[in-house]
Formats: C-alpha cells, structure tokens, sequence
C-alpha cells in the first residue's frame, strides 16, 4: 500500500529499519566526483522520442507529500544512450529553501539550487511495478536547476500550476508541452552510475543518468518551486532532498572528458 507516505527526510535513519534496501552498498544520490569519473566513450547520447506531447493531451500535477509528480505516458521513450528501451513514468523534483540549495546529486560537493528526475521502465516488464524490483528495471534521467536571468517557458508549465496543489493530496491537470524542453538541449554530456530510488523503498535498480548541463530558470521561478506546496505537517515542503550514500566502490562514468 502507501506505507511509504509515512517517512520523512527529517527521521532517515528509521529508513533503512522499515525499508531493508535503504541501507544497501548501491544507494542514491551520490557525490560525483569528476576527478576519479572514467570516461568511457562508447557512452552514446541519450535518445528521446515522444517527449513533444500536443496541448489536447492532459497530464495529471500531484503534490504527494514529497515531491511535485507529473505523471507521464509511455509514449515517452528512451531509445538510445541504454542496451534496452525504456519509457516514462513520471518526472518529480527535488529542491532546498530560500536559504540553501536543494539538489540530490552534488559535483565536487557542489549542491545545485534543484533537480529535476524523469523516471523511466525497462519495457521488457509488463509494468513499472515489476520493473522496480529488477536491477535493470528503472532509469532515471537527471538534470540540476540553478537561477539564471530569464523565465524557463517549459518549467513555467509546471510551476504556474503549484499554487493549484498547496496541500498534501492535490491533484490537477497540466495540458501537454514539449517535456524535452525540461532537460538540457544536449544529452550527450553526462555522468552514469548503478543507484538506488531515493526515495523508500530505496529499491537498487537505477541506472542513472546526470547532465552536466545546467537548466536555468528565473528566481521568481525558483522562489514559487520553494515556497509554494505543503508537506503532510502542513508546513512548507522544502528540503526533499535525501544527503549522498556512500559509493562502496562503484565507479561513475562520464560520458565527455
Ligand atoms: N528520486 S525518486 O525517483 O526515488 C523519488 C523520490 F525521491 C520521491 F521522494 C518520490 S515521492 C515519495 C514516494 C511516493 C509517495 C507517495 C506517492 C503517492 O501518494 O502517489 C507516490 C510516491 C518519488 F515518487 C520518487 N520516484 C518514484 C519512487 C517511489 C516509488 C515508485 C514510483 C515512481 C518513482
Ligand atoms: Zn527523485
């Protein structure tokens, strides 16, 4: 059921007590160091199709509590950049407060202002839900987001909606947009790693991927994405951000030098 709505980023610890997978050795997010990246070259660019969805097609805005969730259809694809294809679930993100960043993932110890995941299946499972429990089931698409001059007209199609769903729960309709325009133009620039949902149930079954390239969008923007929606104690939801795992010895690849 949704046992998992009943943890919070404040008590962590009690994760890996109620969710085995938490305390694995392949958990979520990481620091990378670009230092110690190897760079493999036969990294191909990532592939996307389908993501350019048409007006008439209604997409489902939830504040579940943790995140803001655009669920998405799985005519989106991943068709290159992986050995298999995969297609979307949904996109959330991940952001601080207006006194400090909020990103999963860090460079260098570097913690971007937010981060965007388009969580994706391996269509050789009939559902995301079989998927989620194979180490090759899921793969996530991640791209950090930083206040720069102008107004990000795709993020705009998100964020105009938050004040629709405040409270824990809510839900409303976002007509279709062009969901490549939340990624950076270039996918070819990325590190990879085996990771985990960082999220419970922790589950190890990520491939990740994480753009170099930056989205920027403007400070109103970033100010409305960490002041807007509510977490289950009503107060602001802010810093749903889960601190980086130890990488016991995977490496990270990078796809550029
Ligand atoms: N970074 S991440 O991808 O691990 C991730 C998070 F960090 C997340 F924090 C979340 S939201 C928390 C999990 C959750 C809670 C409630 C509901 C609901 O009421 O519908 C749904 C989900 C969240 F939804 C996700 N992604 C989810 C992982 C949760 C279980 C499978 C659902 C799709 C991917
Ligand atoms: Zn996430």
């Amino acid at each position: 059921g949704k046992g998992h709505s009943h943890w919070s980023y404040e008590d962590l610890k009690h994760w890996s007590t109620d969710y085995l997978d938490c305390g694995g050795t392949k958990q979520s997010p990481i620091n990378v160091d670009t230092a110690q990246a190897i760079f493999s070259p036969d990294l191909r660019p990532i592939q996307i199709s389908g993501y350019s969805l048409p007006a008439s097609e209604q997409l489902k805005l939830k504040n579940n509590g943790h995140t803001v969730v655009l669920e998405l259809p799985d005519s989106l694809a991943l068709t290159g950049g992986y050995a298999q294809q995969y297609r979307a679930a949904q996109l959330h993100l991940h952001w601080g407060s207006p006194s400090g960043p909020g990103s999963e993932h860090t460079i260098n110890g570097h913690r971007f202002a937010a981060e965007i995941h388009v969580v994706h299946y391996n269509t050789k499972y009939d559902s995301f839900t079989e998927a989620m429990v194979h180490p090759d089931g899921l793969a996530v698409l991640g791209a950090f987001l930083e206040v720069g001059h102008g107004e990000n007209q795709y993020y705009h199609e998100i964020l105009k909606h938050l004040f629709e769903i405040q409270e824990v729960g809510q839900e409303t309709s976002v007509p279709g947009f062009n969901i490549a325009g939340l990624l950076p133009a270039n996918l070819k620039f990325y590190f990879h790693y085996n990771g985990s949902l960082t999220t419970p149930p922790c589950y190890q079954t990520v491939k990740w991927t994480i753009f170099n390239q930056t989205m920027l969008l403007s400070h109103h923007q970033m100010s409305m994405l960490v002041s807007t929606l509510r977490s289950p104690n009503d107060e602001i939801l802010q810093n749903n951000y889960r601190p980086v795992q130890n990488l016991h010895g995977r490496r990270v690849l990078a796809s550029f030098q």
